[in-house]
């Protein structure tokens, strides 16, 4: 069988990040968009990260962030991955990735076929692609709301050059029935796995990589 690795997206504690290691995720976020529920400072991140389980992916995400702020991010918090959630250009991704020597995923919404053609734009600069749904119009978010798209436009999806990791409105509930339609291998999840805005549940991270995983 195929595995499914996992990233469980705006971690804030040490269960949370327990939980994830235990149920078997392969990636955790820190979330470092000033206006999230699930946002951590530098010091938050860094206290965290120090205690993340070796092997454990450590990303940190973030939105249109300039230079100055993230070269604190990276500077600060021992980091594997970033992940670029905003408006940033394939230019942008390979400057990041040159300039931080890390591994960058660059996230693009999706809502209509027609959204496929910008990935072509990305999978040769970016490390890993993350396909999301677009943000409802008027939210404050960019991401982590909660929110699916139609996962049959990736049953029209090419051979991309760069691994992928699906994400949008994922659930415990729906995360089988979203890999079985769109293939993916690699899952994200934020809201999904929370009692309120920002507070993750350690039953529901469990059930989110075991049913991920097909277990
Ligand atoms: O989670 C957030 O608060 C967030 C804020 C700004 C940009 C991205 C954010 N989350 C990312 O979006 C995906 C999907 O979230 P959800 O599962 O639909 O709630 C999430 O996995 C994060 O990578």
């Amino acid at each position: 069988m195929t595995e499914i690795r996992s990233k469980i997206c705006g971690l804030k504690t040490a269960e949370d990040i327990q939980a994830a290691a235990e149920a078997g995720a392969a990636y955790i976020g820190f979330n470092f968009f000033p206006k999230s529920p699930r946002s951590v400072t530098v010091a938050e991140a860094a206290a965290l990260a120090v205690e993340a389980p070796v092997g454990l992916c450590k990303v940190a995400l973030v939105v249109n962030m300039d230079d100055t702020e993230l070269d604190a991010i990276v500077a600060g918090v021992p980091l594997d991955m970033l992940q670029l959630h905003g408006h940033e250009s394939p230019e942008r991704v390979a400057e990041l990735k040159a300039r931080h020597g890390l591994p960058v995923m660059k996230v693009l919404g999706i809502s209509e076929p027609a959204d496929l053609a910008r990935i072509a734009e990305y999978e040769q600069v970016a490390d890993q692609i993350l396909v999301d749904a677009k943000a409802p119009k008027g939210a404050v978010l960019p991401g982590g709301n909660g929110v699916t798209f139609d996962w049959s436009i990736l049953a029209k999806k090419k051979y991309w050059q760069c691994p992928w990791m699906l994400a949008g409105g994922l659930t415990p509930e729906n995360v089988g029935q979203a890999i079985r339609r769109t293939g993916a291998r690699q899952v994200d999840v934020a809201s999904g796995v929370e009692s309120a805005p920002g507070q993750k549940d350690p039953d529901l991270i469990r059930a989110f990589v075991a049913a991920a995983s097909g277990r």
